[in-house]
């Protein structure tokens, strides 16, 4: 499990402890961190992040506007080395953004495969295009996918590196609700099929309900709460357990739902 910091880092025991002294590796454990602290300027945004999440399980994150979600999936993904605490990951990270940041000039199949290192990386990416169901447009330019699409090449670039760790910010957001729901199915297939650890940043608290095994709830620079979701998949929004959760969670996010339906 590498470990990544910049200032001041200290690192979690070795592998081969057992136990509570027990190293990443042991746990099954993707990623971890202590007192993972983030400041820009004078703001300090990450207040001492313990974060733990393991191989196979989906975590998402939630929080309000200007909380420190991306900053936290961002210092995770290793886009932002300027923090201090313990950070480790094990094995590869991959992320999908809210925008597909596909690079125009280059037709799918080579946005798939960009940055690849596979012995075919040709292959790779059209079964991983085959696994999000566009293998008729592997030689499409990025500018005549629709956002779905866009959305699915994202995620194929994202699984073709066989991510230990997949990182996810936002990247429904943008869609229409009905592409939104394809999309959801399509992720909860491929992580099923993969079972990396994912962290999916998300505004909707439908969003992670219906996904995740665990909500987080980001306030004051620290996971200020968690809700475990032990429903089994498919979830329905109505269900009364997805209810209460909601409830719940959108009190800690400082949201009344009275008087509104
Ligand atoms: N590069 C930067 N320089 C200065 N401040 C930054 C920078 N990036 C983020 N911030 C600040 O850090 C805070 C957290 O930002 P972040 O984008 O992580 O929040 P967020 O919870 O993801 O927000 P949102 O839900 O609105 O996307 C915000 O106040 C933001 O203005």
């Amino acid at each position: 499990m590498a470990a990544r910091t910049a200032r001041r880092l200290t690192r979690t025991p070795a592998p081969g402890g057992t136990g509570a002294d027990a190293g990443p590796e042991r746990t099954g454990l993707v990623a971890r961190t202590r007192g993972l602290t983030k400041r820009f300027g004078t703001r300090t945004v990450l207040d001492g992040v313990d974060l733990d999440i393991r191989r196979g399980e989906f975590v998402a994150l939630l929080g309000r506007s200007g909380s420190g979600k991306s900053t936290l999936l961002r210092v995770l993904a290793g886009l932002d080395g300027d923090a201090t605490g313990a950070l480790h990951v094990g094995g590869t990270v991959a992320v999908a953004f809210q925008e597909p940041r596909l690079v125009p000039w280059k037709r799918v199949l080579d946005n798939v495969t960009l940055g690849l290192r596979d012995p075919d990386p040709a292959e790779a990416a059209g079964r991983a295009l085959a696994e999000v169901g566009l293998t008729g447009r592997r030689d499409a330019w990025p500018l005549t996918l629709s956002g779905g699409e866009a959305q699915r090449v994202s995620l194929a670039r994202a699984l073709v590196r066989n991510p230990d760790l997949l990182l996810l910010d936002e990247p429904f957001s943008a869609l229409d609700a009905l592409t939104r729901i394809t999309v959801h199915r399509l992720v909860l297939d491929l992580w099923d099929r993969h079972r990396p650890g994912v962290l999916l940043v998300t505004h909707d608290v439908d969003e992670a309900l219906l996904l995740a095994d665990r909500v987080l709830v980001l306030d004051g620079g620290r996971i200020a709460h968690q809700s475990e979701v032990g429903l089994p998949r498919p979830r329905r929004r109505d269900h009364p357990g997805l209810v209460a959760l909601h409830s719940a969670l959108l009190a800690r996010l400082g949201v009344t739902t009275e008087g509104t339906s």
